[in-house]
This record gives structure tokens, sequence and C-alpha cells, in this order.
């Protein structure tokens, strides 16, 4: 049997169909050889950060287990962004939908092409009050505080707030190979 590891999606559209590309999002993934899809947390309309002149967000954290590396994570998540017909002209920019890999079990990474935890997410409350809902208790690796610690740092909770839409989650698959 392999090792399985929880890890945490952040998710985030704010161009089209914005709830429908999340949810064809979290089905992607959860159709991926190797990721189950465990728990959503509620949809949250968030105000821009970074370059503010575009289209709110909608916010969610996906929860997974996982057999697969975080580097194969991450190409999942990039092939599952090119599959939803992300056109990404400005960083920080307006996106039909961004995949960030958030957690991944206790572990912290630092490769080129790779950082987790997410080096932004402490200071994002799109990120953090989601993920509260899924994980208040758990501390982030390099840091002092848990999820829920770091919302409290947050300057104010403005900006975001609960959506009227949910994502449903996709029915639980068996695999072979995590049985
Ligand atoms: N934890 C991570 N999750 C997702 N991508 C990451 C992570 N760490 C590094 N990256 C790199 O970031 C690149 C994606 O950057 P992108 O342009 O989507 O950033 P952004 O979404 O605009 O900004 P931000 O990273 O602040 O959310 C990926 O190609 C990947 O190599
Ligand atoms: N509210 C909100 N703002 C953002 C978001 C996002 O998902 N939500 N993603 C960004 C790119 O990483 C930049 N700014």
């Amino acid at each position: 049997m392999k090792r399985e590891v929880t890890a945490y999606i952040g998710l985030g559209s704010n161009l089209g169909d914005r709830l429908g590309y999340l949810q064809s999002a979290v089905d992607r993934l959860h159709e991926t050889a190797g990721i189950h899809v465990t728990r959503v947390s509620r949809v949250y309309e968030t105000a821009p950060v970074g370059v503010t002149e575009q289209p709110d967000f909608l916010n969610l954290v996906a929860e997974l287990r996982t057999t697969l590396s975080p580097e194969a994570i991450l190409d999942v998540l990039l092939s599952v962004e090119r599959s939803l017909h992300r056109v990404r002209l400005v960083r920080w920019g307006p996106r039909t939908i961004d995949l960030d890999l958030l957690l991944y079990g206790e572990e912290t990474i630092n490769l080129p092409s790779l950082t987790v935890p997410h080096p932004r997410m402490t200071e994002r409350a799109f990120v953090l009050v989601p993920l509260g809902e899924l994980a208040g208790n758990h501390r982030i690796p390099g840091t002092d505080a848990t999820v829920g610690e770091w919302i409290a740092r947050l300057p104010a909770e403005e900006g975001i707030r609960l959506y009227d839409g949910r994502i449903s989650l996709p029915e639980l698959k068996i695999e072979p190979d995590t049985v």
C-alpha cells in the first residue's frame, strides 16, 4: 500500500462561469489516479488582491488524500488549469482558474518550481478562511501558528463574504493501489 498524504489545494476563478470552472477543476482533480478529493470548503466571493482592477474572485479550498508526490501534484494542477482554458496575461491578473498547492502533509518544499507551504498563504484571507473550515488546528509548517491563529492575525476579514453557491463533492472512488 502506498503512503497517503493529506494535501490542501486553493482554487480561484474570476472570469466566465466562475462556479462552473471551480466545479470542473474539483471533478478533474478527483478523476486523477492517485488523488481523492475528500472534503471541500464553502465558496467565498473575494475582492481581488494584487491587481485590484479586475473582477471579484470565487475561492475555495479542497482537501485531498493522495499517493502522488508534490511535484506530480503540481503537474496535475498545471494540466487542469490548461484543460480549463486558463489564459494568464498578467501576474496576479484575471483567470478562469487558478490552482495552488497550499499544504502537503507536514512538509516544507523549496524547489525552483514549487514552494510549500504556498509562500503567500499566511497573508491571504481568501486562502486562510476557507482552509480554516477544513484544517483550523493544523500548524502551518515552517511557521509558529495554526491556520486559525493566522486567521486571527489578519488585519480584518474584509473583502471576503460567503457566496450563495456550493461545490459538490464527487463520489468516493476505490482505487486498487490505495486499498
Ligand atoms: N505551492 C505552489 N502551488 C502552485 N504553484 C506554485 C507553487 N509554488 C511555486 N509555484 C509555481 O508558480 C507557478 C504559477 O504561478 P502563477 O502565475 O499561477 O502565480 P499566481 O497564481 O499569479 O500568483 P500566486 O503564486 O501569488 O498565487 C507555477 O508554474 C509553479 O511553478
Ligand atoms: N481575491 C483573490 N485575489 C487574488 C487571487 C485569488 O484567488 N483571490 N489570486 C491571485 C493570483 O494568485 C491574485 N489575487
